[in-house]
């Protein structure tokens, strides 16, 4: 394992960490890199920028590395016990923190504030403390400490108690909530939350909407956010690693499978996402099933690519939709699909190498999240596509303040608009979609993830506050 103990100068903590362990049949560790737009902005900082990371064994194959002493450099795996790391992670962190974020609650999904929420939050702050303990453990003297997200919003307060002697910053990748919004939170509950937080020295968001949403909430409900600074970091994706591993022979492969799938000819409408309700994937087949009604002209001349992988599957809800997206794709196929046409070419096996390959062959990449804090996919298909690609984004994706000038913009609820928006993007002439894809790329690179941290660690660093 990576460090010694309090001699860490800067330290990372997250709940999903770079790496994820898998016991296979003969008893053996597998190694797979962590998924999620986190850990995709994270891994820039490897063990060669001398920091250490903190994060949560997630499973059996974690919790088995952390028995045997298995783990990458610059890593710190933390073995929770598995029904606190359930009750903070799935009952908490995911089940309220992310759905009010989200603004995701509507009749009949409605937040219940009951005893069984209460004992959850008790498990949230023991997960919390027990990051806290750990990085009071391994950081040195000074060190700077960045404490990433919704899960671990309690970590700043505590650690501050702990370790008044450390630089501690706090990055959301999240949307943040509007006071109106937020207060649907049981009071204490979101004092606590607000109070946590602003035991950082300095907090970070990805968008300057979502700051000033945070700031709002602070201003309603906890007095202002007194010292803390607040910067906005608006993550941006890693150009040279995305079309040098593009390039690669399996990408290739997976390329000349997907061609087959879409047709000869055909159009794509390439979409990528966790199974996630916020993703709005069920909003998107509707939307292209529109499509479909509307202008007949596409049928057979078109194929929606959507690649919507499994995610957070412990909770009912995420399963249900994950159920209703299969469910769709299929009536569709049924619907218009003929003896060598499949509207919906849709894969939900977790495939990084097919991502990149559907990456490159898109004509128009779909992104109409309800709500999201950055959306790296919008940012990632501009530098990896072949031919250009026309971008249809979410006005409420955070990537929207960035890209929203070179994309076709959507309202995500509008089903029959995005149908409109998807016409003109598969209709955008070849040189447009070229001058478009060229302006979308620059403004996507403009923040790649390591300059993203550093940028972070010298704002911290290079000021004491709290
Ligand atoms: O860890 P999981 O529960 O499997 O979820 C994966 C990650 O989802 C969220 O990612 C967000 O971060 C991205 C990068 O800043 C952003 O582009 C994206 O739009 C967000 O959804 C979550 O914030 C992470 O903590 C999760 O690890």
């Amino acid at each position: 394992m990576a460090s010694t103990s309090g001699a860490a100068q800067v330290l990372v903590a997250s709940n999903r960490g770079p790496v994820s362990y898998q016991v296979r049949d003969d008893g053996s560790l597998h190694a797979k890199r962590g998924g999620g737009g986190l850990v995709s902005g994270l891994s820039a900082i490897g063990p060669d920028a001398g920091a250490l990371w903190v994060c949560s064994a997630l499973g059996d194959g974690d919790r088995e590395a952390v028995r045997r002493g298995i783990g990458e450099d610059g890593v710190r795996m933390l073995d929770i016990p598995a029904e606190v790391h359930s009750d903070a992670y799935n009952g908490i962190a995911n089940s309220v923190l992310w759905f009010v974020h989200h603004m995701l609650y509507q009749t009949p999904l409605e937040p219940v504030f009951d005893a069984e929420f209460r004992r959850q939050w008790a498990s949230y702050e023991t997960y919390n403390r027990a990051f806290a303990e750990a990085l009071a453990a391994e950081a040195a003297e000074g060190a700077a400490v960045i404490v990433q997200d919704y899960h671990l919003v309690l970590v700043p307060g505590m650690l501050r108690e702990l370790r008044p002697d450390l630089r501690i910053g706090h990055f959301s990748h999240t949307p943040w909530a509007p006071p109106e919004y937020f207060r649907m939170l049981p009071d204490d509950i979101a004092r606590a939350v607000l109070r946590g937080m602003l035991g950082a020295d300095r907090l970070g968001f990805l968008t300057r909407r979502w700051a000033d949403a945070f700031t709002a909430c602070c201003e309603a409900f906890a007095g202002g956010v007194g010292d803390t600074r607040i910067g906005v970091h608006g993550l941006g994706a890693d150009a040279d690693f995305l079309r040098r591993r593009a390039h690669e022979a399996d990408v290739e492969e997976r390329m000349t499978a997907l061609r087959a799938e879409i047709g000869e000819g055909r159009k794509a409408i390439v979409r990528v996402d966790r199974t996630e309700l916020s993703k709005n994937i069920v909003r998107g087949l509707l939307a292209y099933r529109q499509l479909l009604a509307d202008h007949p002209e596409w049928r057979e001349r078109v194929a929606h690519v959507a690649f919507a992988y499994p995610s957070r599957q412990d909770l009912a809800v995420y399963r249900d939709y994950t159920a209703e997206v299969q469910r769709l794709a299929a009536e569709i196929n049924d619907e218009y699909g003929t003896a060598d046409w499949t509207p919906v070419v849709l894969h939900v096996k977790d495939d990084f190498a097919r991502s990149l390959a559907a990456y490159r062959l898109a004509d128009v990449a779909l992104v109409n999240p309800i709500r999201d804090g950055m959306n790296l996919v919008a940012k990632e298909v501009p530098v990896v596509s072949d031919q250009g690609c026309a971008l249809v984004l979410s006005r409420e994706a955070g990537a929207h303040e960035e890209l929203g000038e070179d994309a076709v913009t959507v309202n995500p609820y509008d089903i029959v608009g995005t149908a409109d928006a998807l016409h003109r993007a598969l209709t955008m002439p070849l040189s447009e979609r070229a001058e478009r894809t060229k302006r979308l790329t620059d403004a996507a690179t403009a923040l790649p993830p390591a300059q993203w941290f550093l940028d972070q660690l010298t704002a911290l660093t290079g000021q004491r506050g709290g």
